[in-house]
């Protein structure tokens, strides 16, 4: 810079701004103004809504903790898990049906917006690599490593959780964990094409899958840095023959998706973009698809119309409002004074105008061709402009015209955000939903607008409240789904949901209480959701494909196996030959995984049988011909489900279960396996002492069958009673009475082991053994749950 270049001083920040300042001493956060979660901050009244319902409402910051710890698990598990990398990362590769369907996924939405690779060469190399694997270029496995990163989310594939992270997110984290390596041990020196794909999805893949969120703009600051310092900003033109028309055009297509990712984390983050102020002369991207770029002398008049569409058009379409989208996000972030109404008026103006000049391909359906998902971005780039312009006034709760019509255009703007959204749900959509974070500060909008409005009579808005919600139903939705694939970013959910309950109170200010404790519950269902569908470690393991366990059956290569891929001291070891057990012979049945999920969401306790208990007890009743089974102890139906399974068609389960909500989840879950109820199974409720005497006079009087098999899964102390009962409700010679847990009933109440001995406590296995009624036996078990064991007695 020269000497006679005077710097601006910059303006004094004001005193009152809405940003995010926390932290002490010297280990704090920034986050400005155009940060959405930024905005809560002018909303004071859904902070306090917030803040009291969870004050009423303590069951949430409990799953919030539960939840915590087992990512505090699985984060040290992953340091045993995650290998570090020595070179050699071809075997972290997926196979072939998985990679075909991430790369798919991956061109279908990244490509058709933002442009990393030059998708005919690109399918070139995957085929030659799909032939010979050995001699793939490193470069090249690395670049597709992060385009299956990028997509691992995206693609829908259905996800169980481990922590709190979906395990798809993990398989990314790796991919992209590895990759990052790689680069770093790169050479400086020897830059080339591959290098700078890498760099841009990195950042591209960490943002979709939230990793280091914290730390995203500043990494495309940097790597826009990089970029400059490689000269990125000024037209590759000016290398003249040192470059070919492929490279010309491949930088300029790379600069604009750094320039686009780095401006809108600035957006996101409330921050100004590091090219405020910059000047370039890169030409535009050419409205051309890959087919068209051949290896040519420069020429930009092969561009297409602006009114066609192709692969690259975002790009293109996309500069004409760059330098009007960085403006005015240095200015909503700027910590001087606020922008004045008629700055506002003039700058909503040029947003406009941008918008009228959106290609005529923008208003076709997005299955009419690939722009569906361009030109929702490019609609709502620029409609989330006019949120951060209006918003200062909007949320002023004043009656005055301007604020109100700043509220009406900041409400439409939402709208249009959310609408497209949804117009792409079927397609594409993903990419949205994970990528950007318009649809979120669009439903704050939404929420804080109509809020306003109801409480100012003759708003423009109207007092109608009903579209808002509706619109905030949509949001939790999304949300929702956001959740189930990452397995985190509950925050977002808890936002919008406490803003939906806050405007029915607002509606009707005697259902407050009721409110508050439905937008708690909702966000406590998303936790109990991802607690519901944990995996194991070592399944997680085998899933990312960090090891392969030995094809072959034989003891010992699997004992092998598991010695050296496992730690003994962070995992509990009978818990991988579970899960190696539940692969093998159990599968996944979704009638039973749907019940181990909905109950744990519907809040009943982790405690029923595991897999291969269910799976045992109920090949117990086929070896037996079982016709009627009673079970003591319900819950939510899951062994039940295994029972019923098992007697189909043969014969019938009787289940009794004392708490009401445990019994309604059951013939939820029972049904929703297929179950037929009460024809297949009838679940009884009562407590199993008040009901099992009503029983035996059932079957006294021959109004009811007699069991052939008797499941005791109920309160310990009943268990001897349950017994008795169950011999004199059974069918008499050969019936089977199994009683679960009767080692960890002993061990506990101190009738074998170290424990003191619980004087009340009854002596079910001595008492057993002295009835002449039966035959026992009890066999100790280990599993995916602590030792136990149970007692299974044949009536004589
Ligand atoms: C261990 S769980 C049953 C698990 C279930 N069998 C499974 O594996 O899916 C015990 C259930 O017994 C119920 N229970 C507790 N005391 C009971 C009683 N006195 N009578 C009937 N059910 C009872 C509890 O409400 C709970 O749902």
């Amino acid at each position: 810079m020269s000497d006679s270049v005077q710097l601006l001083e910059p303006p004094k920040p004001r005193k009152k701004e809405n940003v995010i300042f926390r932290g002490k001493n010297f280990k704090t956060q920034f986050y400005g103004g155009s940060n959405p979660t930024s905005l809560i901050g002018d909303f004071p009244e859904l902070r306090s809504f917030m803040q009291d319902s969870i004050k009423q409402h303590p069951s949430l910051p409990r799953v919030q903790r539960e939840l915590k710890s087992l990512q505090i698990k699985w984060k040290a598990e992953k340091q045993t898990v995650f290998p570090s990398i020595k070179g050699e990362f071809l075997h972290l590769f997926p196979d072939e049906e998985t990679s075909n369907r991430l790369i798919h996924v991956y061109l279908d939405t990244v490509e058709t917006t933002y442009r990393v690779v030059h998708v005919p060469s690109f399918w070139k190399e995957y085929q030659s690599f799909l032939v010979d694997r050995k001699s793939a270029r490193p470069a090249f496995v690395i670049l597709m490593l992060l385009m299956m990163s990028t997509a691992s989310c995206l693609s829908g594939e259905k996800s169980t959780h481990v922590g709190d992270s979906a395990v798809v997110r993990e398989r990314a984290a790796l991919w992209i964990e590895v990759s990052e390596q790689w680069l770093q041990k790169q050479s400086h020196k020897q830059i080339y094409l591959a290098i700078w794909q890498i760099r841009c999805l990195l950042l591209l893949s960490k943002q979709v899958n939230v990793i280091k969120k914290k730390r995203i703009w500043t990494e495309a600051g940097t790597l826009l840095r990089q970029a400059m310092a490689a000269g990125f900003h000024r037209d590759p033109g000016n290398l003249g023959q040192k470059c070919t028309g492929f490279d010309h055009e491949m930088r300029r297509r790379l600069w604009a998706t750094i320039t686009e990712l780095e401006l809108q984390a600035s957006i996101d983050r409330g921050m100004p973009s590091a090219l405020a102020g910059v000047s370039s002369d890169c030409a535009t991207v050419q409205n051309i698809d890959d087919d068209d770029l051949i290896d040519e002398a420069d020429d930009t008049s092969r561009s297409k119309n602006w009114d066609l569409y192709t692969a690259s058009s975002y790009l293109h379409v996309s500069r004409s409002s760059f330098a009007l989208r960085a403006t005015l996000n240095s200015l909503v972030n700027n910590l001087g004074l606020p922008l004045q109404w008629e700055q506002v008026v003039d700058y909503e103006e040029l947003v406009k105008a941008e918008v009228e000049n959106l290609p005529s391909w923008m208003r076709s359906s997005p299955s009419d061709g690939g722009g569906g998902l361009s030109g929702a971005i490019l609609q709502i780039q620029l409609q989330q402009l006019l949120i951060l312009l209006h918003m200062p006034f909007a949320r002023k709760m004043d009656p005055n015209s301007r604020c109100s019509v700043s509220r009406m255009i900041c409400f439409q703007a939402a709208e249009r955000i959310l609408e497209q959204v949804r117009k792409l749900s079927q397609h594409q959509y993903s990419f949205i939903l994970l990528f950007r974070q318009e649809y979120f500060r669009a439903a704050l909008a939404v929420c804080h607008c109509a809020y306003i409005a109801h409480n100012i009579p003759g708003d423009l808005l109207g007092t109608n409240i009903r579209p808002s919600i509706e619109y905030l139903d949509d949001s939790l939705m999304l949300f929702e789904d956001r959740i189930t694939r990452l397995g985190t970013d509950f925050t977002r959910y808890w936002y919008i949901s406490a803003g939906r309950s806050l405007l029915n109170s607002a509606v009707d200010p005697s259902d407050e209480t009721r409110q508050k404790q439905q937008a708690i519950e909702h966000v406590a269902r998303q936790y109990h959701r991802i607690r519901g569908s944990q995996e194991d470690s070592i399944s997680v393991k085998i899933r990312l494909n960090l090891t392969e366990p030995p094809a072959t059956g034989d003891p010992n290569a699997l004992a092998a196996f598991y010695d050296s891929s496992y730690d003994y001291e962070s995992v509990n070891p009978t818990k991988v030959v579970d899960a190696y057990i539940k692969k093998h012979l159990i599968g996944a049945d979704e009638g039973l995984e749907h019940a181990y999920t909905n109950s744990t969401e519907k809040g009943l306790p982790m405690i029923a049988v595991s897999p291969a208990q269910g799976k045992f007890a109920s090949m117990l009743t086929t070896i037996g011909s079982a016709r009627n089974v009673l079970e003591i102890g319900t819950l939510g139906g899951y062994s039940t489900i295994w029972f019923a399974k098992a007697v189909k068609g043969r014969g019938k389960v009787t289940s009794i279960e004392v708490s009401p909500h445990h019994r309604d989840v059951a013939i939820e879950n029972l049904r929703a396996a297929g179950v037929r109820v009460p024809e297949e199974v009838d679940v009884l409720l009562g407590a199993g002492l008040e009901v099992l005497p009503k029983l035996a006079a059932e079957i006294e009087k021959g109004e009811r069958e007699a069991f052939d098999f008797v499941f005791i899964d109920a309160d310990w102390p009943n268990q001897w009673n349950y017994f008795d009962f169950g011999v004199k409700v059974s069918k008499g010679q050969g019936a089977v009475i199994y009683i679960d847990n009767v080692v960890q009933n002993m061990l506990e109440s101190g009738i074998v082991g170290k424990n003191q001995r619980d004087e009340e406590a009854v002596d079910v296995v001595a008492k057993t053994g002295a009835d002449y009624r039966v035959d026992a036996v009890v066999m100790q078990t280990v599993g995916s749950k602590t030792h136990d064991g149970f007692l299974l007695a044949i009536v004589k």
